[in-house]
């Protein structure tokens, strides 16, 4: 622990939570789910190197992991067992039943393992510190454990890799996508278990694109502090927009606070993304480290996006790569190719790491440069991905295998095959010692976010090797992120065969005086993985800083479970809505802003309960309302003009409830409007009946802007003598009297017995008895003036609890929902936001059973199978889990059940 130089007592170190897709771990299950097997997981060595250094060696964080157990398999040795042997185990079929003792057994394991690594690594002299109990592994046990990758394998990330694949059953993605939501469902959940004020979440890459909303969604704490990094390249906006759910994508991450990418180029896609799919704007300007960062402002809050390419641990590498075990192992490789230049590469097979790519380029370079012919040996390791069994894949892997065979046959000889091919993951020793050997490393990915295997390599080259290989030079694609950061390797288009060919030519033909130059620049731009982890964290906690003495009060997501939840055990419901931008999403022009066919279908289904009343509470006249809503759905309440007007639920006729007040204000009125279109092209007048409206969306904004500013004060020198109110609304300036507005509407609407006539011309009574008063209220709005709808149902709450304390529901309230439509920093009185009409319609289509809980992500508590707990499918799963337990122990004492 660290101390201050006047303060003995012990400083509390800051705490991160780091949410990665996986744990660092593979398990594997016994002949019993007693009987488990812990071991390190390969790949992802960057951003495990990184959870690595903050375990170990950081002295300034207490680091927290969350990550998904990956999928957990069963050892060989269990396939054997009697019950194995009878029916054969498909591992996509094993339900995966572990009871709650065995996921905490396997839980300390993880943590022990943990611990007894950092044990391992710490030096014995330094006392350890607190106990470390800070891997939080995400249950997801189920049958085809897999069904977790679906959505971020096989749709995000060949999108992100420029992959177009052809438009999938919606059916299907549909599934994909549900379980995406699920995935990252379960670590808002588990992150719920582990966050304390003050921590810092940080989360990594594209599998947990939806956890910055989420995370939002879940605390209302405003001072929570999230940071996201992409691992993987970012498409131009131009591909990403062909993904279905790209907004609800977009959507997802925008709650971080910092949005961080491998390179410029990746940031400056996303900024554009959300330019033109969220309406976001963004200013300019540079980081502490010289790079492009972005202040994006959407739905009225503030991300920051910047980049921030990742390093490896430069100096673990170093250690391990020279050791004597290398050491021999080098001489040998060297022995087996005696007098041949050694050519490495090492890429995963899939179709953006451009192996055939490397492959025609060496066959076009043994073509040109015959001289070369028997003197060079490409050493090429692709290691399997998880999708080995796709179609794809297995085309992929047939593409290599023949190129491989006809260089090998036209360019070898019975004892020396120019290209060694190996299908195979290799471990850790032997992939460092051929790092050493190489003259050459060749890097030909078509597009990647960050190849680590190139960082790799120059690391091992700036080391003085004893087999006279310091400094060999690397050739990289163009495509690779890594070509950002390593500006002096030998950059190279791997469409281009002939330049590929080329530039290995002039690679071998380095004196070494040109090598041990292009060393230097090169070794100089390595990034640590230490400073990037230190960077990252410290901006974060700038971030977190600078923004504590702005008041930032931000509204939490709508929690559309419990919503939902209530609505079904509510028998009195009553829906008060705003009409633009609430209903609709605003437009240029009024008269376009038209109801959708969807917005009619739930409109229609909601009112078709006869538990519900609904009512639209808008600033729009009578005539538009009639003529879009009433005339359509009769059975809609209506208030048009701000409260000005009203029309019952399944009624006619309209009453004035400005009938008795003075209107000779809407003539001066007009007249200072109309100086003002004038003056600002673009502007117009829109007169209602009762209030008069001044638009200004179509005018240069600057200009409508200051004029709007200006008409404004002009108008507000009226408000005394006519007791008017001048509203500041979405790119409009209002005027109406000022006793009506939409909260004495809703006043009305809520003191009153469900069901029954209104007489509006009555006063309120505050007298009935609760239960003929609505039970559950929803009222959305985007506005300023919606803003007295929400003020009214927080009075009204306050009312009723002095009055009926005992008639609370389950929730501890009496069901209202005042929810703004906008974002969750924007300045409201109402508890909880919505981001846009799309996420309203989405919300009400969930309570009409039309939209999934998984539609969009929305904070709902999972099981350990990733089940809504206690819902119908959690149950069945436990039951059947009990019974699978006991087969399975009946089947180990031989018992029959
Ligand atoms: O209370 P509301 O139902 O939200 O109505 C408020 C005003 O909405 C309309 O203007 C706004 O929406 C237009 C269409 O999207 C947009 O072009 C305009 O810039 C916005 O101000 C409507 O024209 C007004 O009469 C309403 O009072
Ligand atoms: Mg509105």
């Amino acid at each position: 622990m660290t101390t201050t130089a006047h303060d003995n007592s012990p400083k509390r170190k800051q705490r991160v939570i780091n949410c990665v897709t996986q744990l660092p771990y593979k398990i594997q299950l016994g002949e019993s789910n007693d009987d488990w097997k812990i071991s390190a997981t390969t790949g992802n060595s960057a951003l495990y190197s990184s959870l690595e250094y903050l375990q170990v060696d950081s002295t300034e964080y207490e680091q927290h992991v969350v990550g998904w157990t990956g999928e957990i398999t069963r050892t060989e040795r269990s396939l054997f067992t009697k019950e194995a042997k009878e029916k054969p185990q498909d591992l996509d079929d094993d339900p995966l039943y572990l009871t709650k003792e065995q996921i905490n057994g396997l839980t300390t394991n993880l943590q022990n393992h943990m611990k007894s690594e950092k044990e391992a690594k710490t030096d014995t002299t330094t006392p350890t510190t607190s106990a470390i109990n800070n891997v939080h592994p995400v249950w997801l046990l189920r049958k085809n454990q897999s069904r977790w990758r679906n959505y971020a394998e096989k749709v995000i990330w060949p999108t992100f890799h420029y992959i177009l694949n052809p438009s999938n059953e919606g059916e299907q993605e549909k599934n994909w996508w549900y379980d995406y939501v699920k995935f990252n469902e379960a670590y808002a959940q588990k992150i719920g278990e582990v966050y304390q004020k003050g921590d810092i979440i940080w989360i990594h890459d594209y599998y947990l694109l939806l956890l910055p909303q989420l995370l939002r969604m879940k605390f209302n704490d405003e001072s929570i502090i999230i940071g996201y990094f992409h691992h993987a390249p970012w498409p131009s906006n131009e591909y990403f927009r062909c993904l279905p759910r790209r907004k609800q994508i977009l959507d997802g991450l925008v709650g971080a606070n910092r949005i961080c990418f491998q390179n410029e180029s990746f940031s400056r896609h996303f900024v554009s993304s959300c330019k033109r799919l969220l309406d976001a704007t963004a200013k300019k300007s540079k980081n502490s480290s010289d790079n492009d960062q972005y202040q994006v402002s959407v739905y009225g809050g503030d991300v920051l996006v910047d980049s921030l390419p990742i390093g490896v641990n430069t100096t673990q590498i170093l250690k391990d790569a020279f050791t004597k075990d290398i050491d021999s192992k080098v001489l040998s490789i060297k022995q087996a190719y005696q007098n041949k230049k050694i050519i490495i590469g090492r890429d995963r097979l899939d179709s953006v790491r451009g192996v055939v790519q490397k492959l025609r380029a060496f066959e076009t370079f043994l073509a040109m440069y015959p001289e070369w012919r028997d003197q060079v040996v490409l050493i090429q390791v692709s290691s399997p991905t998880a999708n080995r069994n796709s179609p794809q894949t297995i085309k992929l892997e047939q593409q290599v295998n023949e190129l491989v065979n006809s260089i090998n046959s036209e360019y070898g000889s019975l004892n020396f095959s120019p290209v060694q091919h190996y299908y195979m993951r290799i471990p850790k020793d032997v992939y460092l010692s051929l790092l050493r050997v190489a003259d050459l490393c060749l890097i030909t990915s078509v597009r990647d976010g960050m190849n680590t295997t190139a960082l790799e390599y120059v690391t091992v080259k700036s080391h003085m090797s004893n087999f006279l290989c310091y400094g060999n030079p690397l050739i990289l694609s163009e495509f690779s992120g890594s070509s950002n950061v390593l500006k002096d390797a030998i950059v190279v288009n791997p469409w281009d065969s002939v330049a590929v060919a080329k530039s290995i030519n002039m690679a071998f033909k380095l004196d070494k005086e040109e090598k041990s130059t292009l060393e230097s620049k090169l070794w100089n731009e390595v990034p640590t993985i230490q400073d990037w982890t230190n960077k990252f964290l410290t901006s974060i906690k700038e971030l977190a800083s600078s923004d504590d003495d702005v008041e930032r009060k931000m509204t939490p997501a709508l929690n559309r479970p419990v919503l939902l939840e209530n609505y079904k055990q509510a028998k009195r419901r009553l829906f008060l809505f705003d009409y633009d931008g609430t209903l609709t999403p605003i437009v240029k022009d009024p008269a376009a802003a038209i109801p959708s066919a969807r917005l009619y279908t739930i409109l229609q289904k909601l009112s078709a309960d006869p538990h519900n009343q609904i009512w639209i509470i808008s600033g729009r006249d009578q005539k538009f309302l009639n003529k879009w809503l009433g005339g359509k759905l009769p059975q809609l309440g209506l208030s048009a003009e701000h409260g000005c007007f009203m029309k019952d639920v399944s009624c006619e006729d309209w009453v004035n409830l400005t009938e008795k007040v003075d209107m000779s204000w809407q003539v001066r009125v007009n007249e200072v409007m109309e100086e003002f279109t004038t003056r600002t092209p673009g502007s117009f007048i829109e007169r209602k009946k009762v209030a008069l409206t001044w638009h200004y969306r179509r005018t240069v904004p600057e200009l409508g802007e200051f004029h709007a500013k200006e008409l404004k004060e002009k108008l507000l020198t009226f408000t005394d003598d006519f007791d008017l109110e001048v509203m500041d609304g979405k790119a409009n300036i209002e005027v109406r009297p000022r006793f009506v507005n939409k909260g004495e509407i809703v006043k009305r609407l809520v003191w009153h017995q469900h069901g029954q006539p209104q007489d509006m011309l009555k006063g309120i009574s505050e007298k009935l008895p609760k239960d003929q008063m609505p039970d559950f209220v929803l009222c959305l709005g985007d506005d300023f003036t919606d803003e007295d709808m929400f003020r009214q149902l927080n009075t009204i709450e306050s009312c009723w609890k002095g009055k009926y304390p005992d008639e609370k529901n389950q929730w501890g309230n009496y069901g209202f929902y005042p929810v703004t439509v906008g974002s969750a920093s924007k300045k409201t009185v109402a508890k909880a936001h919505l981001t846009d009409p799309q996420q309203v319609l989405e919300t009400l289509g969930l309570l009409v059973g039309d939209v999934s809980l998984f539609q969009s992500a929305g904070t709902v508590d999972l099981d350990s199978r990733g089940h809504v707990k206690n819902s119908e499918s959690s149950l069945k799963s436990k039951l059947a889990s009990k019974a699978y337990v006991m087969k399975r122990s009946a089947s180990y004492t031989g018992a029959k059940v």
